[in-house]
C-alpha cells in the first residue's frame, strides 16, 4: 500500500482484548455489517472505515483464532465432547487486531490479527481453519467470551474517542446487529449469490497464493453454502438480518459501489441526528 504511493500517510490503530477501560457516555457512530460468509463484510468495512476515519474491528478473527487454537492443541472442534477444552481456550486466549489504514481512500487497508502476541494473519485463513471455524463460533460458552473480549475492544475504541479524531466504528460478522451492537446507528445485511461468492473467494486464494491444488469453484461453493447452514441454524445467536438492518445485494456491485451506498447512508444518518437534536435545543 505504502509502496504504491510515497505520500500516503499511514496511520495505524492498535486493539487489545483485554483492556482496563471505562466506556464513556457519548459513544462513536456504529455501523453494523453483517452476512453470509464472503459476501464482501471485511473488504467493504475497512474501506467504509477508512473513508468515514472509523475504527474497525473483524469479529470472524476472532472465531478463526479460537479454532486454530484449538487446532493448534490437537483437539477436533467437530468432536463436541472438546468444546468445555475449546472454551476454556476462547476465554485465556489473547486476541489483538491492527489495522492499517490509508490516507489514499482506494488502497485497501490491512489488519493483522494477534494471537497470544504472535501473528496469526495468514494461519487463520487457511482451508483447515475455514473448515472448522463454524463448529467452533456454534459452542455457547465460545461466543460469550469472544462477546467480552468483542465487547473491550469496541470500548476500547470508544474511549479513544477525541484523541484518536476517529468519531466511529464499524464492525463485522455474524451477529453485530443483532447482539454484539443492538443500537448500531447503521446495521447493513450485505448478501450475495453464493456462486459469486465462491468465485470471488477462489480469486481471493489464487492471489494470496494460499490455493490449496485442485480447488475448484464447486468446492468452494459448497463449503460457503455449507457454513452458511451451520451458521443461519445454530442456537446461539445465529446469522440472521436485524430487523431494522439494511439489505444490500452485492452480487452486481462493484467494492467501490457498495462502500460509497453505505458512506452515502452514514451521512444521511449523522446529518439527520444532527438536524434533530438542534432542532429539539
Ligand atoms: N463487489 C465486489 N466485486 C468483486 N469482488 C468483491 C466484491 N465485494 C467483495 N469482493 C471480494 O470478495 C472476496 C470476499 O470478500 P470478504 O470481504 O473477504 O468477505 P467476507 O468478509 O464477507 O467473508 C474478497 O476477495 C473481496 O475483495
Ligand atoms: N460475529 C461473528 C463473526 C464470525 N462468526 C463465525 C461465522 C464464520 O463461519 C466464522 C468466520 O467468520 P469470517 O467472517 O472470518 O468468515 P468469512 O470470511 O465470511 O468466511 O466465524 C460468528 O459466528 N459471529
Amino acid at each position: 500500500m505504502a509502496s504504491r504511493n510515497i505520500a500516503t500517510r499511514l496511520i495505524t490503530r492498535t486493539f487489545s482484548s483485554s483492556p482496563k477501560v471505562t466506556q464513556k457516555a457519548t459513544r462513536p457512530f456504529q455501523v453494523a455489517i453483517d452476512g453470509p460468509a464472503a459476501s464482501g463484510k471485511s473488504t467493504t468495512a475497512k474501506m467504509v472505515a477508512q473513508r468515514l476515519g472509523f475504527d474497525y474491528i473483524d469479529t470472524g478473527a476472532f472465531y478463526r483464532c479460537v479454532t486454530l487454537a484449538a487446532l493448534s492443541k490437537g483437539i477436533d472442534p467437530s468432536n463436541q465432547s472438546q468444546a468445555s477444552q475449546i472454551s476454556n481456550l476462547a476465554q485465556s486466549s489473547h486476541i489483538g487486531l491492527k489495522t492499517v489504514f490509508s490516507t489514499s481512500p482506494s488502497s485497501l487497508p490491512t489488519t493483522r490479527v494477534f494471537l497470544d502476541k504472535k501473528d496469526v494473519s495468514s494461519e487463520i485463513r487457511t482451508g483447515t481453519v475455514s473448515k472448522h471455524v463454524s463448529a467452533v463460533a456454534a459452542i455457547g460458552p465460545v461466543r460469550e467470551a469472544v462477546l467480552q473480549k468483542v465487547r473491550d475492544m469496541g470500548a476500547t475504541s470508544a474511549s479513544q474517542e477525541g484523541n484518536s479524531g476517529r468519531a466511529g466504528l464499524v464492525m463485522d460478522g455474524r451477529d453485530i446487529g443483532t447482539v454484539v451492537l443492538p443500537n448500531a446507528d447503521l446495521k447493513i445485511f450485505l448478501v450475495a449469490d453464493s456462486r459469486v461468492r465462491a468465485e470471488r473467494r477462489l480469486q481471493e486464494l489464487a492471489k494470496s497464493g494460499s490455493k490449496e491444488e485442485g480447488l475448484d469453484v464447486e468446492t468452494v461453493q459448497k463449503d460457503l453454502e455449507r457454513r452458511d447452514e451451520l451458521d443461519r441454524t445454530r442456537k446461539a445467536s445465529p446469522l440472521r438480518k436485524a430487523d431494522d438492518a439494511v439489505e444490500l445485494d452485492t452480487s452486481h456491485l462493484t467494492i467501490e459501489g457498495q462502500v460509497d451506498a453505505i458512506v452515502q447512508e452514514v451521512h444521511r444518518r449523522q446529518k439527520a441526528a444532527s438536524s434533530s437534536s438542534s432542532s429539539s435545543q
